[in-house]
């Protein structure tokens, strides 16, 4: 009779988790005060796994359009083990990405938590956050910055690009990758090419690959290779910055290193010590390194698929070569952001490709907006590529078509948040804007290509599933 008894046993603990679960439920339940209907799918999974199954499609947001469908632009569910606020209205996102701090406050997965320091600029609130983002946001912005930066990116890109030969099967994404990554460093701090670039390559990755990875910190883990990978960042940072305080001449402000330790020595109370620049330099490389030469990558996956675009693209780029080889003159970064069709194709690919696809939040105290409540404790996904592909704001928004952009200020346009919003508005936009048009303008300038298969993949990162293979011939051949 024993298994009789296992099956007594056995039931008794089905019953007790599901009434658990449905006390769980019934407390986040609180549609009649404004919580915003949803479902919250099975106990302990939720919703997760056709969450997953849907970023493994070619349509990641139907997971939102089902969902809204059922239940209106903002809903709730249960994601990745906890119950969460799904918005897919441009207006509320808008509220929450402006209450940062106030209101909201960043929410990451553990491993990333763990990864990133208290000091992070992307876990900081408040005063301090204010004031780095400003620093760093300024830095970009500023024209000196843009005038070097450009001539860095330029020789990055030839450098990369003039070594292919005619006939070579080139992978873009590795190309791109190497580009992105020189940049970034350059941008941060100022390390050139040779073995402390690629020491800092290899570090970088081992780092970079505990941001998805199980939260266990234990030797032989990922996320325990990925701190001690961090631990050699910070070091190699710190003996840069101490060099850089040990040195007489100063040639001014050359990267966010220097950024960041000029505000030290200004007279002011609350200091950056070392070690936060360290961090925050570190730190500084994960939304700036992947994510650039995906949008890369996958303009060179759209313009294949579109010659019509290329086309346009083309002659655009064609005309400003001419006029600067004409006078003999080197190109100025206005000269790339100027390129208007360019620019449309920019826009179009960070509009279909959402390479960062939502923004995670949680709610500091109960918060209503637009009559939904957002309960105190709860996470909120502010979905940017639901918004992105909806037939509401875009017609035809599953069609590549940069012109839909023509006559249109994309970084105003309340529809279009690539970049996100509110005070933690992504700081590199400027360097990424210049980067992808010097790209493209020496790419499509120089060689014509014929693209092998390739498909883009959207789970857990948006990418190109066979890096993007091309065959090259350079334009005089
Ligand atoms: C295509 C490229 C990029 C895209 C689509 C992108 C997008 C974004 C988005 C959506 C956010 C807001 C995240 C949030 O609200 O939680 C963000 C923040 C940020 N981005 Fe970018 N980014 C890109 C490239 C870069 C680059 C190259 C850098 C490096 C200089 C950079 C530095 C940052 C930093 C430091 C933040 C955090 C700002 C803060 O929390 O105050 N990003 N980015």
């Amino acid at each position: 009779m024993s298994w009789v008894s296992g099956l007594w046993v056995l039931a008794s603990i089905m019953w007790c988790w599901f009434w658990w679960w449905k006390k769980k439920v019934k407390g986040t339940n609180r549609e009649s005060s404004g919580v915003p209907k949803g479902s919250l799918g099975w106990p302990f999974i939720g919703e997760t796994l056709e969450f997953i199954a849907c970023g493994y499609t070619s349509r990641p947001v139907t997971f939102m359009d089902k969902r809204r469908a059922l239940y209106g632009k903002v809903f709730k569910s249960h994601l990745l083990g906890r119950p969460v606020i799904v918005s897919t209205d441009c207006e509320v996102n808008k509220v929450i990405l402006q209450n940062d701090g106030r209101m909201f406050a960043p929410y990451y997965p553990k491993s990333v938590a763990i990864l990133f320091g208290e000091s992070s600029i992307l876990k900081l609130n408040g005063n301090l956050h204010r004031r780095v983002h400003g620093l760093i946001g300024s830095f970009f912005k500023s024209h000196r910055t843009k005038a070097r930066i450009t001539k860095d990116i330029e020789e990055c890109v030839l450098l990369s690009i003039d070594s292919w030969n005619d006939g070579q099967l080139v992978y873009i994404q590795d190309e791109t990758k190497n580009i992105a990554f020189q940049v970034l460093v350059r941008a941060l701090m100022s390390v050139g090419p040779g073995d402390e670039l690629q020491y800092l390559k290899r570090e970088f990755r081992e780092f970079f690959s505990g941001l998805i990875c199980l939260p266990i910190n234990l030797p032989g883990t990922t996320l325990y290779k990925s701190l001690k990978a961090k631990a050699r960042l910070l070091k190699f940072v710190k003996n840069l910055i101490t060099g850089r305080m040990e040195r007489t001449n100063k040639d001014g402000i050359m990267d966010v290193i220097d950024v960041l330790l000029n505000e030290t020595s200004k007279e002011s109370e609350n200091k950056l010590s070392t070690d936060f620049i360290c961090g925050n330099i570190v730190e500084m490389m994960v939304p700036g390194d992947e994510s650039v030469p995906a949008v890369m990558t996958i303009a060179v996956k759209y313009l294949s698929d579109h010659p019509l675009v290329l086309k346009q693209l083309l002659e655009e780029n064609m005309e400003l070569k001419g006029k600067k080889s004409c006078l003999g003159e080197p190109y100025t970064w206005m000269d790339y952001v100027s390129l208007s069709f360019t620019q449309n194709v920019i826009n179009e690919t960070l509009r279909m490709a959402n390479i960062i696809n939502a923004a995670w939040r949680k709610a500091l105290k109960d918060v209503e907006i637009k009559g939904y409540l957002i309960p105190k404790g709860w996470c909120i996904l502010t979905s940017f590529s639901s918004i992105h592909m909806d037939e509401e704001n875009y017609k035809n928004p599953y069609q590549f078509n940069p012109w839909r952009w023509q006559g249109k200020e994309a970084n105003y346009h309340k529809d279009f948040t690539p970049f996100g919003g509110g005070q933690r508005f992504c700081p590199g936009l400027d360097l990424v804007r210049l980067e992808i048009s010097i790209f493209l303008h020496h790419f499509v300038t120089r060689y014509r290509w014929v693209a092998e298969e390739d498909c883009i993949t959207y789970f857990p990162m948006v990418k190109v599933k066979n890096r993007m293979p091309i065959r090259v011939a350079p334009f005089s051949t």
